[in-house]
């Protein structure tokens, strides 16, 4: 298969890669975490000791941590159904947030490594002011030599406004504080072809090169009994990540010396080459964090114009508009079958659209009654979506 580079290539670059980690996001999920008896305070004591020995290094290091609603969870008793209502998943995390964080507390506190609570919602992050608190917020932690512990905010998050699970805000993370390495600690030893809970014969990947269709079709949606986002979203994940140049690793958070052996180069897991490009901060922020509000469909004039000249968006290439949106709305742009090919900020609400939508930029004003811009989107504040590095 092609998506697979020579196991010993793979073995070499991800040893460099490593080494030249400084700033590293860890992902840890609840399938980890928890076991029957609710927070599996050995594992936590393990991530604990291992962190504290990567920031002895010199290394930044972020955690991502997910198990608030399964320690809740336990401590109330509540067994979990199919359709769990969202008010009540808010309640276990708002009690299982702070066990969480007091048993990392604890754990760190034998390595002498100070720990700071941070818990965001997606709002916080689309809002362009918050997201740059949130990221000096970080920095400065780095400074006074504190690990961030991340979760989402639970209680305040309304469902349309969730990240979808922790994977992505751990992708979202690496991308906004410019971290070399997004590593994701599950409870499966790796990527395999296929679901291996339910796949007898599906095999290890080692290295993926580039995250084709092959490779997402591999990953399920099913999860373990308490994650949320399954092998899929970590697939997402690592393409956001590559997207802007870094690298993932997905591995076993069992494993009690996982973070040592990795970066002592033992083949362990599946690791994620960075992609070939890398979009600025700004772009990531339009592209992977704001949710867009509406669609253009282009034709394949405008489709070409964008992804393999490098061209803004006319009206004359829009052929539908789809959704209501305002004036600066962050958009996705479909081809004639439907593809996302790209995302952007448009100039014009779609009521506008609806009226421009294949026509010449000399026509606009008299249209409108007036122009504010030539483009629908300014190649400035569009990036190319669906092939590795975006633009
Ligand atoms: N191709 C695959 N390779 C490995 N695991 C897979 C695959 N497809 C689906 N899975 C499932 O993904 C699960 C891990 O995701 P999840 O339960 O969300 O964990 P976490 O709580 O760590 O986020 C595994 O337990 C496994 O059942
Ligand atoms: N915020 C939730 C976790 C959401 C989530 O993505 O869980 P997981 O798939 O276990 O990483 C919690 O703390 O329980």
């Amino acid at each position: 298969m092609t998506f697979q580079v020579n196991k010993d290539d793979g073995l070499f670059y991800r040893q460099t890669l490593f080494d030249q980690a400084k700033r590293v996001v860890i992902k840890v999920g609840s399938a980890v975490l928890t076991d029957e008896n609710g927070l599996d305070l050995n594992i936590i004591g393990n991530i604990a000791r291992q962190v504290s020995f990567l920031q002895s290094t010199g290394r930044q290091v972020i955690l991502v941590s997910s198990g608030a609603v399964a320690a809740g969870r336990k401590r109330l008793g509540v067994v979990k159904t199919a359709h769990e209502e969202l008010r009540v998943k808010q309640a276990l995390a708002a009690t299982g947030q702070g066990l969480l964080m007091q048993a990392y507390e604890q754990a760190f506190a034998d390595f002498n490594q100070p720990v700071a609570q941070v818990l965001l919602t997606h709002a916080d992050l689309s809002h362009r002011g918050r997201y740059l608190n949130v990221r000096n917020t970080i920095l400065t932690l780095f400074e006074f030599g504190v690990v961030p512990i991340i979760n989402e905010n639970d209680t305040v998050s309304a469902e349309e406004l969730r990240f979808s699970d922790n994977d992505t805000l751990g992708a979202l993370m690496t991308n906004m504080i410019g971290a070399d390495m997004f590593i994701i600690l599950t409870d499966v030893d790796s990527l395999y072809t296929g679901n291996p809970s339910v796949d007898p014969d599906a095999r290890p990947i080692y290295t993926v090169a580039s995250i084709t269709r092959d490779i997402e079709r591999m990953a399920g949606q099913s999860t373990s009994l308490v994650g949320t986002g399954g092998m899929m979203a970590k697939i997402r994940a690592a393409k956001m990540v590559a997207a802007c140049g870094s690298c993932s690793f997905i591995g076993p958070g069992r494993h009690p010396d996982i973070l040592r052996a990795l970066f002592s180069g033992e083949l362990v897991g599946t690791f994620f080459l960075p992609g070939k490009g890398k979009i600025n901060r700004r772009k990531h922020w339009i592209a992977y964090v704001l949710k867009p509000q509406g669609f253009l469909v282009v034709d394949d004039g405008a489709r070409r114009a964008l992804v393999e000249q490098g061209k803004s968006l006319l009206p004359s290439g829009v052929t539908e508009v789809r959704g209501s949106f305002a004036i600066g709305a962050p958009v996705q742009c479909l081809d004639r079958s439907g593809a996302v090919i790209a995302a952007g900020l448009s100039n014009y609400a779609s009521i506008d659209i609806e009226r421009i939508k294949g026509k010449k930029t000399r026509e606009i004003e008299a249209i409108l009654g007036g122009k504010d811009s030539d483009e629908i989107i300014h190649r400035d504040n569009l990036v190319i979506m669906g092939r590795e590095g975006g633009q």
